[in-house]
C-alpha cells in the first residue's frame, strides 16, 4: 500500500503524546499497524508496546492484519482491550496480596438478580425489565465517567441508594463487575507501589484505537501507566463517538491539550473508502454538530451515485426494496443498518421467508422474552385450554373482567373444564360481576375461533390488554408506543401462520436465527449502528429513519448533547458505505403514521 504524506507523517511520530484525528475511512487501523512496525524499526522493544483496542474482535483483527502485512515478523506483540489488561493487574494483585475477586457474572448471585432484589428492598416494588436496563446502564455510566450517582438525572426512584447498596454488596464479598475492572485496577495502581512499578515498567509505548469511545476512567489508567514519558499515541474520530452511555465523552479529546502540554496533533483527512458524493454529503451533515474538531474531509475517489433518500409507504415496502437491491450483484457486500435491535425483526422475518441468508451482528434481542409477547401468547394459550389455571394466573389482572387475587385462590382449589365457569360458582358474586364473567367466557370462545393474526388485535382491543399497556406505560414510565411495537412485530410474524403451534415454532426459529454465530458466508450484514463501527460495505441501507427512532425519543426529550450523539450515530451509519447509500423513510412505521427523521429533512436540502 502506498501511504500518503499525511499518513507517513503520522506513523513517523515516535516519542511523546500524540492525537491523530482522522475522518471515517482514513485508514486509522492501518496506521496503527504501520506505526507499530515503525516503532520497532526505530529500536523500540516490541514487548514494550501495548495497543489498546475497543473490542476483543478488533484486537484479533489487528493482530491478523499485522501478520498479513508483516508475515516474517514473529516476536510477540500485545493487542488488548483495556478490560483484559486491567484484569491482568487485578489477577496479579490477587496472586500477590491474597485477595480473591470473582466476576459477579460468574457468581451464583448474578448481577440482574442482585439488582432486582436491591430495587425491591429500596422501593418495595418489583422492577420492570426496562428499568433494570436503565439501572445497569446508569451504574456503568457513573463508574466509567467517574461522576457522582447523586447527580444522576435518571427516572429511577432512589437510584443513588440502589447504587450504593450494590457497590457495598460487591465490595464485602469480593465481587466485581465489568466496569469495576478499570476502577479497581486504577485503585490498585494508586495504592500498591510494587504492582505500580511492575506494570509501569512492563510497557513503554501505548497506542489507543477508537479513542473517541474510550471512557474517562480508561484514559486515567493509561495516563497513570505512561507517565512521565507520556509515550501515548491516540487515534480517534470525535465525530464517531457513540458510546456516551458508557462514559465516553468526545469533550475529553477536545481537552487533551490541557492534559498533555506537548501533545502533537495530526490529521488524517482523506477518506479512502467512499465516493465523493457520500464524503461531501456526510461532511455537510456532521458539520451541524457544535461540539467537535473542525476537519476538512476530502477524498480522491470519484463522484458516482448520489446519496439516495428513499421514501416508501411502509415497512413492507422497505423490506421489499432491500430484498430486491441485495439480489443485484452477489459479488457486492451489503449492510442494512438500524438504530435498535427491534428494527431488525420484521426484516429478518421477511428475508427468511424468501430463503435469503444474512449475517446478523447483534444477538441482544429482548423481543422473545418481553412481557408483552409472553402475555399475548399466554392469553392465546389459555383460549385453547380454558382449564389451565396456571396460565390464567399469569395475566388475569391485565385484561378486562376485574378478577382479583382472592378469585384466583378460589380457582386454585376448585378445578373445572373452564376456570371462568368455575368462577361463576364463587360464593356471593354480584350479578353485574357474573355478567362480566359471562362476557369473558364468550370472548375467550370467540378468541379460540379467530385466525392467529386476528387474535392479537382481539386481545388488545376486546380483551382490553391495550388498556393495560397504557396503564403500565403511565405507572412504570414505559413508552406506550414502544410497548405497542412488540404487538406489532408479533402480528407481523403471525400473519403467515395458521396455528398457535406454528406461531410458537416460527418464534423459536427466528430467535435461533438471530443468535447464530456471525460467520456465515452471506454478503448481507444486518446490524445496529453501534455494532457496525469500523466496518465498510459496497452498499449500505439505513432503515426506519423516522422521528423517535433516529433521532431516538429519549434524545428528543433531553438536552442537545444527546441529539448531537444521535447525529454522530447517523454519520457512522452513512460513512460505512463505499459506493451506494440508501437512507430509507417508511411513511407508516410499525403500523403507525410516522414523521420523517429531521436528519433526512436536513439532508434533502443539500
Ligand atoms: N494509503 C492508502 N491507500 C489506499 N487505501 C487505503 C490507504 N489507507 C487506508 N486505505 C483503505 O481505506 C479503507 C479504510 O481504512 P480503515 O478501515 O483502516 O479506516 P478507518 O479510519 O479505521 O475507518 P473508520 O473510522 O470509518 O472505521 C480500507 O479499505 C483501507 O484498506
Amino acid at each position: 500500500m502506498n501511504l500518503t504524506n499525511e499518513q507517513l507523517n503520522t506513523i513517523n511520530h515516535i516519542n511523546g503524546p500524540a492525537l491523530v484525528l482522522a475522518v471515517p475511512g482514513a485508514g486509522k487501523t492501518t496506521m496503527l499497524i504501520y506505526r507499530t512496525m515503525n516503532l520497532i524499526k526505530s529500536g523500540v522493544d516490541p514487548s514494550k508496546i501495548l495497543t489498546i483496542t475497543f473490542s476483543k474482535a478488533s484486537a484479533l483483527d489487528m493482530q491478523k492484519r499485522f501478520k498479513a502485512l508483516f508475515p516474517t515478523f514473529n516476536r510477540p506483540l500485545k493487542f488488548s482491550t483495556i478490560h483484559a489488561f486491567c484484569y491482568q493487574i487485578i489477577l496479579e494483585y490477587s496472586r500477590l496480596r491474597g485477595k480473591k475477586y470473582t466476576l459477579i457474572e460468574d457468581s451464583s448471585t448474578g448481577k440482574y438478580e442482585l439488582l432486582k432484589r436491591i430495587y425491591y428492598e429500596v422501593n418495595s416494588k418489583n422492577v420492570t425489565e426496562e428499568k433494570l436496563e436503565i439501572i445497569i446502564s446508569q451504574i456503568s455510566y457513573h463508574k466509567n465517567s467517574l461522576t457522582n450517582p447523586k447527580d444522576s438525572k435518571n427516572e429511577i426512584p432512589n437510584f443513588c441508594e440502589i447504587f450504593n447498596i450494590y457497590e457495598d454488596y460487591k465490595e464485602k464479598r469480593g465481587l466485581i463487575d465489568f466496569d469495576d475492572m478499570v476502577i479497581l485496577a486504577l485503585k490498585i495502581l494508586k495504592a500498591d507501589q510494587y504492582i505500580r512499578t511492575k506494570f509501569k515498567s512492563k510497557f513503554e509505548y501505548f497506542q489507543i484505537d477508537e479513542g473517541q469511545d474510550t471512557s474517562i476512567s480508561q484514559f486515567q489508567i493509561v495516563d497513570y501507566l505512561c507517565s512521565p514519558n507520556n509515550n501515548l499515541f491516540i487515534v480517534a474520530d470525535d465525530d464517531q463517538s457513540i458510546y456516551s452511555f458508557r462514559g465516553a465523552d468526545p469533550a475529553y479529546l477536545l481537552n487533551l491539550k490541557k492534559v498533555y502540554k506537548d501533545l502533537k496533533l495530526y490529521y488524517l483527512q482523506n477518506n479512502f473508502r467512499s465516493t465523493k458524493n457520500i464524503v461531501n454529503t456526510s461532511n455537510l451533515f456532521i458539520s451541524n454538530n457544535t461540539s467537535r474538531f473542525k476537519k476538512n474531509i476530502s477524498t480522491t475517489n470519484s463522484y458516482k451515485e448520489p446519496v439516495n433518500i428513499i421514501i416508501l409507504e411502509n415497512n413492507d415496502e422497505e423490506y421489499e426494496f432491500i430484498y430486491k437491491k441485495t439480489q443485484d450483484d452477489p459479488s457486492k457486500t451489503y449492510a442494512v443498518i438500524y438504530r435498535n435491535n427491534l428494527c431488525a425483526l420484521g426484516l429478518v422475518e421477511y428475508l427468511e421467508r424468501r430463503n435469503i441468508t444474512f449475517n446478523i451482528k447483534d444477538n441482544n434481542m429482548k423481543f422473545f422474552n418481553h412481557f408483552v409477547l409472553k402475555d399475548i401468547l399466554n392469553i392465546i394459550k389459555f383460549s385453547e385450554d380454558t382449564s389451565d389455571i396456571n396460565t390464567f394466573s399469569t395475566f388475569y389482572y391485565k385484561i378486562k373482567g376485574y378478577i382479583s387475587k382472592k378469585h384466583i385462590s378460589y380457582l386454585k382449589t376448585h378445578s373445572g373444564k373452564n376456570v371462568l365457569r368455575v368462577l361463576l360458582t364463587y360464593p356471593g358474586l354480584p350479578s353485574y360481576y357474573k355478567d362480566n364473567i359471562a362476557s369473558l367466557i364468550s370472548n375467550f370462545k370467540t378468541l379460540s375461533q379467530l385466525s392467529i393474526y386476528k387474535k392479537i388485535d382481539y386481545i388488545l382491543d376486546t380483551l382490553e390488554y391495550d388498556e393495560y399497556l397504557k396503564d403500565s406505560a403511565n405507572k412504570f414510565g414505559f413508552n406506550y408506543k414502544s410497548l405497542r411495537e412488540y404487538s406489532h412485530y408479533l402480528k407481523y410474524i403471525a400473519k403467515d401462520e395458521n396455528t398457535f403451534e406454528g406461531l410458537l415454532g416460527r418464534l423459536k426459529h427466528l430467535e435461533f436465527l438471530m443468535k447464530v454465530p456471525k460467520n456465515s458466508q452471506s454478503n448481507i450484514a444486518l446490524s445496529t449502528i453501534h455494532s457496525i463501527k469500523g466496518l465498510e460495505f459496497d452498499s449500505v441501507f439505513v432503515i426506519d429513519l423516522v422521528e423517535g427512532v433516529l433521532p431516538s425519543n429519549k434524545s428528543l426529550e433531553n438536552d442537545n448533547s444527546l441529539l448531537e450523539e444521535e447525529r454522530r450515530l447517523f454519520y457512522v451509519a452513512m460513512t460505512r458505505a463505499k459506493e451506494d447509500l440508501y437512507l430509507i423513510y417508511p411513511k407508516v412505521h410499525n403500523g403507525e403514521n410516522s414523521e420523517m427523521s429531521r436528519f433526512l429533512i436536513e439532508l434533502s436540502k443539500y
